[in-house]
């Protein structure tokens, strides 16, 4: 099933539309990297993509017209460019909680959740801030507990923006390297991404919305080359503006 459909699709805030008029097809696939200058759109798209933005149009994530997914919550799991939290909260809490939306509202978090919190911190290398308040961590080390919270919530398809903010080199890698594992397990992962040299480790497509020609294209050598060079060069929206 294709992975994306858009059809005119249009949204914006108030008079003004970011998106306007986009129509495109991703194909089957497990992993589509969504690229462009600041202020293209990208966190709009995904706000249209996890029901946050109404639109005109039409896109459909794996055949599903988002504006009538009824379970969001249980098929997609969001990683958010600002994610803030303004009480004091254990990490191991804070992980434990992505749990929570799998679960009825009458059930408690079991041992094996506790367990799976606690494997997943191991296999972020943070299960030395297990005990720690998550408001006193370093942007990075938030980061890496926000992956940790939504590797807990076992969704199906998994949306990301701009997961590797504030981490350092080591950690970029590793959470493309966490993203390549999860398409291997079937997990469906969309990425919004400026990370663009690290794209060669992966499979799909990319969709660039700073191309004046909006389109899907594979990730290949020759595609990331062509994109790195517009993404570089001036946004060409400016231009025309
Ligand atoms: N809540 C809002 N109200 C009004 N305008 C907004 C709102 N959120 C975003 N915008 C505008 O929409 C445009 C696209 O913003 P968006 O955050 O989608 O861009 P982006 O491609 O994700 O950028 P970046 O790479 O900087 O994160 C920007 O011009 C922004 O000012």
């Amino acid at each position: 099933m294709n992975l994306l459909e858009a059809q005119h699709l249009t949204a914006g805030y108030g008079q003004r539309s970011v998106l306007d008029n986009m129509s495109f097809c991703c194909p089957p696939t497990r992993f589509l990297a969504v690229l462009g200058h600041n202020g293209t759109g990208k966190s709009t798209f995904f706000k249209i993509l996890s029901q946050a933005l109404s639109y005109t149009g039409s896109l459909r994530l794996l055949g599903q017209e988002i504006q009538k997914i009824s379970n969001l919550p249980q098929q997609v799991a969001i990683l958010e460019q600002k994610n803030n939290v303004v009480f004091s909260v254990k990490v191991a809490d804070l992980v434990l909680a992505g749990a929570f939306a799998r679960k009825a509202f009458w059930e408690d978090y079991s041992p094996t959740d506790h367990a799976e919190a606690a494997q997943l911190l191991a296999q972020l290398d943070i299960s030395h801030l297990a005990d720690k308040d998550f408001t006193q961590l370093s942007g990075g080390e938030q980061q890496m507990v926000w992956l940790a919270q939504m590797m807990m919530q076992k969704t199906p398809v998994c949306l990301l923006d701009e997961p590797t903010q504030h981490l350092d080199l080591h950690n970029r890698k590793k959470v493309f390297e966490l993203m390549r594992t999860w398409t291997r397990h079937d997990k469906t992962v969309i990425c919004i991404t400026h990370d663009i040299q690290y794209l060669g480790m992966m499979e799909g497509f990319l969709l660039n919305l700073s191309a004046l020609e909006v389109g899907i294209e594979p990730i290949t050598p020759q595609n990331i080359a062509k994109h790195t060079a517009l993404l570089e060069a001036i946004n060409p929206f400016h231009l025309t503006q």
